[in-house]
């Protein structure tokens, strides 16, 4: 997250930080909690990853320094990529982790609600939340960092998009002056926006020009157009 600042604990529960081992260990992506068994994020995070023995994932943390031998880590049992996903700018950008076992939900680790149709222009405000890079050459963050940022018209993203073509399954959030952006590292991680006090998973932070670029938006899956595939795959 460029331009962001420290989270404070517990106050994005539904963040985790999806890890894969190899050779080394390291924070790859974000994900949000779903539901007790069901981890939602990015598929260009598992592009090349396909195996689900080589993920790792950390919830109820504020900072990756807390991840010891003993911090309580989930292991995946299926992954599901959507059918229509190529690359992140071309959309579809969604896939489902299910966890080797039930979540046990507290106030550090919970699941926030899926949004339904329509809801993408009643929200008061959204915040981008993740471990990502603070700068576009950077490097993962240990405390886990939140920007607050504007939802922006698909109209007007189009425009500063000219040599992609922005759907209607697509969200973008950004400031026309730059500086306030997801970044590497951020990617399947929460678009959290708020709803009659209520907090909504609006989307998932997909991609992007650079990193707070002014005029180049955050382009991120708008969940709302996919709350019927993640109900089907889920249920
Ligand atoms: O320990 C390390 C150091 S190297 C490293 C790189 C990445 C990375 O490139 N992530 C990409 C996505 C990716 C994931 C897995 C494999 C390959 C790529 C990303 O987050 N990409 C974020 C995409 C993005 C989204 C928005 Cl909304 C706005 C701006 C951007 N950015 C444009 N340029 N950089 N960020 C993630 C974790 C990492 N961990």
């Amino acid at each position: 997250i460029v331009g962001g600042v420290n989270a404070s604990v517990a106050e994005w529960p539904w963040q985790v930080s999806l890890h894969v081992k190899l050779s080394t260990q390291s924070h790859l992506c974000g994900g949000s909690i779903i539901s007790n068994q069901w981890i939602l994020t990015a598929a260009h995070c598992t592009d090349d990853l396909v195996f689900p023995e080589i993920w790792r994932i950390y919830t109820g943390i504020l900072r990756q320094s807390e991840i010891k031998q003993d911090t309580s880590v989930f292991k995946v049992k299926e992954i599901i990529v959507h059918s229509k996903y190529r690359i992140s700018e071309t959309g579809y950008d969604i896939a489902l982790l299910r966890l080797d076992r039930p979540m046990n939900f507290s106030d550090l680790q919970q699941p926030l609600c899926l949004p339904t149709e329509g809801m993408n222009t009643k929200y008061t405000e959204c915040w981008v939340t993740g471990w990502g890079y603070t700068k576009e050459r950077g490097q993962v963050h240990d405390t886990l960092q939140k920007l607050k940022i504007p939802l922006i018209s698909n109209q007007e993203c189009q425009t500063r998009y000219q040599n992609h073509r922005i759907t209607d399954k697509m969200l973008c959030a950004g400031y026309t002056e730059g500086g306030k952006d997801a970044c590497k590292g951020d990617s399947g991680g929460p678009l959290s926006c708020k709803y009659q006090n209520k907090w909504y998973l609006a989307g998932i932070t997909s991609w992007g020009e650079g990193c707070a670029r002014p005029e180049q938006p955050g382009v991120y899956t708008n969940v709302a157009e996919f709350k019927d595939w993640i109900l089907e795959k889920t249920s």
